[in-house]
């Protein structure tokens, strides 16, 4: 299994406060990736340590093995698209078109003004004058013309509106499925993510709190309703996750290890969605409450 992307310890701090801690995580060649996690989770810190842009306090991150703040002639191979996707905005996107052609080895000019002339983009209005959504659709289309192996993109889809985004995340799989570029994309629309993500990284509070391809871990968990429970032990359950209850009733998303044979509890599977909710519900405020001066 050839791993595109590795993290080792990983961490990156900004003054006392951890942005990113103890990340080990590895992501294979050609998987497409979510990266999900509640607002400052630390995902765009991940995806800035994955290109460059930011040197670990701890720990590493390896780029096609390589350190990407150490070795700068990696990131010819990694396309990036930043939040809120920064570009020149005195220049028009035909410019931005040329321009990437002169700066990059496998530049596809074709592939980006095809791709922008679908979609109605002026190409000789500079793009500060163009929509958001608009601006987002240039700046995908260059990251995408790069032809790069390990494309990063920080919630591309959020200025898009519902049409454009299926139409961005479709041709989005094409593209990667028939180059076998790997992905690493942060969203917060989850629905979106589990219809083209194989592969998950859920962060919550500067943490990794689970990865790995989704299918096993779509596989190794189950909505238990039974009668309620309090704690103990439960038979082929390895943890339990979030818990509801009535006074007679629990619902409880677990992570499984084995057979669930108490007839008491009914067994349900579950969708990606389902589980990442249930990891991130369980987040810990207490210490933001401490820092507002407010009680918890
Ligand atoms: N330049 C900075 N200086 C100080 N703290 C920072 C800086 N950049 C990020 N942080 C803090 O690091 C943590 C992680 O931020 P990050 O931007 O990685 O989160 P995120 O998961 O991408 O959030 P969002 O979903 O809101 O984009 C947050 O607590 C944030 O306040």
């Amino acid at each position: 299994m050839d791993v595109v992307l590795e993290a080792d310890q990983l961490g990156k701090r900004y003054g006392n406060t951890w942005a990113l801690r103890d990340c080990s995580l590895h992501l294979p060649a050609g998987r497409v990736a979510a990266l999900v996690g509640p607002n400052g989770a630390g995902k765009s810190t991940l995806l800035h340590l994955a290109v460059g842009l930011l040197r670990p306090d701890a720990g590493a991150v390896r780029v096609f093995g390589q350190s990407p703040y150490d070795n700068t002639g990696a990131l010819a191979d990694i396309g990036f698209v930043a939040q809120d996707t920064p570009l020149y905005r005195d220049f028009s996107a035909a410019e931005l078109v040329a321009v990437g052609a002169k700066l990059n080895r496998r530049w596809d000019s074709a592939l980006a003004r095809n791709r922008l002339a679908q979609l109605g983009i002026p190409p000789n209005r500079p793009v500060g004058k163009l929509s958001g959504g608009q601006r987002a659709q240039v700046a995908l289309a260059l990251a995408l013309a790069k032809r790069p192996r390990l494309l990063l993109l920080d919630e591309p889809v959020a200025s898009l509106d519902p049409l454009a985004r299926r139409e961005f995340l479709q041709s989005l799989m094409g593209s990667v499925a028939e180059a076998g570029t790997t992905v690493l994309l942060s969203s917060h629309l989850l629905a979106d993510l589990e219809r083209v993500c194989d592969h998950l990284i859920v962060l919550q509070s500067a943490r990794v709190r689970l990865a790995g391809p989704v299918d096993d871990i779509v596989a190794e968990h189950r909505q238990l309703v039974g009668p309620r429970h309090d704690g103990g032990p439960l038979g082929g359950v390895a943890a339990v996750v979030r818990a509801s209850h009535t006074d007679r009733q629990s619902t409880l998303l677990v992570r499984v290890n084995g057979t669930i044979n108490d007839p008491a509890w009914t067994e349900r599977e579950v969708g990606l969605e389902d589980v990442i909710l249930a990891y991130l519900a369980d987040g810990d405020t207490a210490a933001s409450h401490t820092e507002w001066g407010v009680p918890a």
